[in-house]
C-alpha cells in the first residue's frame, strides 16, 4: 500500500527517486530543508542529496555550522546543487522557488519531556517559517516534523490561511515514523523483512492519537491474543519516547527520523512529478472525523494530497483507540490555532 523510497543503494530501482545518475525524466525540484543542522536535518539531507529527483537542495538553519554542513554534502557526486543558508537575513533566498519545504527545525524532547512541552519554543519557528513560506513559495508543499505535529500543521496552515495563500492540500503532518516504526516491529514479530510490511497509522503523532491500525496489517500480525496486540499499540504509541529514554538526555529519534523523512519528500516529489498510486500516511485537514487535521493514507499527486483514502473498517478495538485520541487532537489542534491567531 506504502510507497517506499529508500532501498538499499545496489537495489535502488529508478521509480524511488533515489539514484545517483539523472535521469530524462527528472524534474527540476528544489527542496529546502529548514533546520538542517540539527539532529535531523543533517542526514535528512544526506540522504535527499541522493534522490535524483532533486536538482537544488537547499540547507537553512541558524545554526553557524549551517554553511558547512552544506559544503561537505556539496562534495557528494550527485546532482543535486547543495546551498547553505545561515541565519533569518539568509531564509528568503533559501525559501525562493522551493517545490517543497521540509522542516525539522526546532528543539527535541529530553526524558520526562511530552511533546506539547516543546510548543512554546517551536510554535514561533514554524509560524515565522510559514510566513516565509507564504511570501517566497506559496505554492511549495510543506511537511513538518517539527513537534509537536498535530499542533504545528495548525499554525503553518493558519498562517498560509492569513496570507490568502493557503491550500490544504500542501500542508503536511510527517507521521511516517509512526509507521515505519509500525512495520518495522511487525517485521520483527512475524519473522519477515519489514520492506514487506504494509501497516496504516492513524490519528495523529503523540500518544495515544498514534493509532496503528493492527487488524489492517499485510500481511496479519501474527499475534494470538488481544493482550499482544494491545502491548504492540502501546509500543507503537510510546516509540518515540523509547528512543528519548535510550539516549539519556541527548535528545530524541534522528537517524530513523531522517529516512522516514526521506521516504515521505520522495512520495511527495513522485506525487508532484506525476507518479500515480503515490500513497503514504500524513496528517492532513480532514472532514472524516471531528478534529479538524488528522493522519491517514493519502493518495500524493501533482498537487499534493490528491486524495484522501480514509481508515477504512475498525475493530472495536482500534474504535475506542479512535475515541481516546479524539479529545486529545481536539485540544492540540486548539492550541496551534489559538497561537496562530494571536
Ligand atoms: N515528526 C516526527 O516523527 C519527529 C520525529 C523526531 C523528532 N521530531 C521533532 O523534530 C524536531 C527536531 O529534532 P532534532 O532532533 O533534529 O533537534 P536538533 O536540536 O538536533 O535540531 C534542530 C535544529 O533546528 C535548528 N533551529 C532552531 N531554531 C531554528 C529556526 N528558527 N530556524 C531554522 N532552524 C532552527 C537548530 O539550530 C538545530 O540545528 C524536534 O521538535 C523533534 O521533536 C519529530
Ligand atoms: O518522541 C519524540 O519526541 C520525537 C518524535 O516525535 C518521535 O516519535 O520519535
Amino acid at each position: 500500500m506504502f510507497s517506499r523510497t529508500l532501498k538499499p543503494i545496489a537495489s535502488v530501482a529508478s521509480q524511488n527517486g533515489v539514484k545517483n545518475i539523472s535521469t530524462s525524466s527528472q524534474k527540476n525540484f528544489k527542496v529546502v530543508v529548514a533546520g538542517a543542522a540539527g539532529g535531523i536535518g543533517q542526514p535528512l539531507g544526506l540522504l535527499l542529496k541522493q534522490n535524483a529527483l532533486i536538482t537544488r537542495l537547499a540547507l537553512y538553519d541558524i545554526a553557524p555550522v549551517t554553511p558547512g554542513v552544506a559544503a561537505d554534502l556539496s562534495h557528494m557526486d550527485t546532482a543535486a546543487k547543495v546551498s547553505g543558508h545561515k541565519g533569518p537575513e539568509q531564509l528568503d533566498d533559501a525559501i525562493k522557488g522551493a517545490d517543497l519545504v521540509v522542516i525539522p527545525a526546532g528543539v527535541p524532547r529530553k526524558p520526562g519531556m511530552t511533546r506539547d512541552d516543546l510548543f512554546n519554543v517551536n510554535a514561533s519557528i514554524v509560524r515565522d517559517l510559514a510566513v516565509c513560506i507564504a511570501k517566497n513559495a506559496p505554492k511549495a508543499i510543506v511537511a513538518i516534523i517539527t513537534n509537536p505535529v498535530n499542533s504545528m500543521v495548525p499554525i503553518a496552515s493558519e498562517v498560509l490561511k492569513k496570507a490568502g495563500v493557503y491550500d490544504p492540500k500542501r500542508v503536511l503532518g510527517v507521521t511516517t515514523l509512526d509507521v515505519v516504526r509500525a512495520a518495522a516491529f511487525i517485521g520483527e514479530i512475524n519473522g519477515v523483512d519489514p520492506q514487506s510490511v504494509s501497516i496504516p497509522v492513524i490519528g495523529g503523532h503523540s500518544g495515544v492519537t498514534i493509532i496503528p491500525l493492527l487488524s489492517q496489517s499485510k500481511p496479519a500480525v501474527k499475534l494470538s491474543d488481544q493482550g499482544k496486540i494491545e502491548a504492540l499499540t502501546k509500543r507503537i504509541q510510546e516509540a518515540g519516547t523509547e528512543v528519548v529514554k535510550a539516549k539519556a538526555g541527548g535528545g530524541s529519534a534522528t537517524l530513523s527520523m531522517a529516512y522516514a523523512g526521506a521516504r515521505l519528500a520522495g512520495a511527495v516529489l513522485r506525487g508532484l512529478k506525476g507518479e500515480s498510486n503515490v500513497v503514504e500516511c500524513a496528517y492532513i485537514k480532514s472532514d472524516l472525523t471531528e478534529a479538524a487535521y488528522f493522519a491517514n493514507p493519502v493518495v500524493l499527486g501533482k498537487n499534493g494530497v490528491e486524495k484522501n483514502l480514509g481508515y477504512g473498517n475498525l475493530n472495536d478495538y482500534e474504535k475506542q483507540l479512535l475515541k481516546d485520541a479524539i479529545p486529545e487532537l481536539l485540544k492540540n489542534i486548539k492550541t496551534g490555532e489559538d497561537f496562530a491567531k494571536k
